[in-house]
């Protein structure tokens, strides 16, 4: 017989445990400091390539959550390179989130899913998912959608574009102002995203995000994404002391 869970379902043995079997996913709660969510490269030519990056990148220090976030891909292309990052993110606890798509989510053993307000709608989206697995939303620079998102059982809301990015051209410009307001008023954490680096993540730190989102100041950062990701953390564990 195979060993029963808590909550009644049926697991497999761990060795014969594949996509969509675990019950137990890493989640994204609100931090006491600001902590990375890594967004992945719109493109991953060569997965195990790649995978050293990510590697080297989650060996700088805590990254809570990895997006993977390839556009204008196949699905067997995205399976692929999910099924390569999949056990790297897992062996380091950092959270492994699916863009655009719950489908895919459920169906690569992701923990979750983020949409964006051309994707879908949060309900949509967790219904597609289920209860276990986080669901983060797109709000832009908009207190009504992070309100009406967080209300209908979203684990997180985003703002952003902050800073010109080279990653997303066409972006909803978002001041740091509704970082201050959303934290100074809301439990559910703040994902802050769009062009944001080592040099320019003060004010949202001082703000009170709880997540910075990043691409580009990751993968292209000089002394390569190891030290971005240190360097950021840097900057958290600084800004967290009193
Ligand atoms: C954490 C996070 N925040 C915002 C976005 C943007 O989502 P969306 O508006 O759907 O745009 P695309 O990323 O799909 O181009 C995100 N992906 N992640
Ligand atoms: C997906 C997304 N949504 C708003 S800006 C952005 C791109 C984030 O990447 P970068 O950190 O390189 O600006
Ligand atoms: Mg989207």
């Amino acid at each position: 017989m195979p060993p029963r869970q808590d909550n009644g379902r049926i697991s497999p043995p761990a060795s014969r445990r594949g996509a969509g079997f675990r019950i137990h996913h890493t989640k994204i709660r609100k931090p006491v400091t600001a902590r990375l969510y890594l967004i992945s490269p719109a493109r991953i030519e060569h997965p195990s390539i790649f995978a050293d990056e990510l590697r080297a990148a989650l060996d700088g220090g805590d990254v809570a959550a990895f997006q993977l976030r390839l556009k204008d891909v196949p699905d067997d292309e995205i399976a692929r390179v999910a099924d390569t990052l999949r056990p790297i993110c897992q062996q380091r606890d950092t959270a492994l989130i699916m863009n655009d798509r719950p489908d895919l989510a459920v169906k690569l053993d992701c923990d979750g899913v983020h949409v964006g307000q051309d994707d879908m709608p949060y309900a949509e989206a967790r219904r597609i998912v289920g209860p276990n697995r986080q669901v983060g939303v797109t709000c832009k620079a908009s207190r009504h959608l992070a309100m009406e998102a967080a209300e209908a059982g979203a684990d997180y809301v985003a703002f952003g574009a902050f800073f010109p990015s080279t990653t997303k051209t066409v972006t909803t410009p978002a001041d740091i102002e509704i970082v201050e307001w959303w934290s100074a008023l809301m439990q559910v954490p703040c994902v802050a995203i769009g062009g944001i680096t080592v040099e320019n993540c003060k004010p949202l730190l001082v703000a009170g995000v709880d997540f910075l989102a990043v691409s580009g100041g990751v993968w292209n950062y000089g002394d390569g994404p190891e030290a971005a990701v240190r360097a950021f953390n840097e900057l958290f564990s600084a800004h967290g002391q009193p």
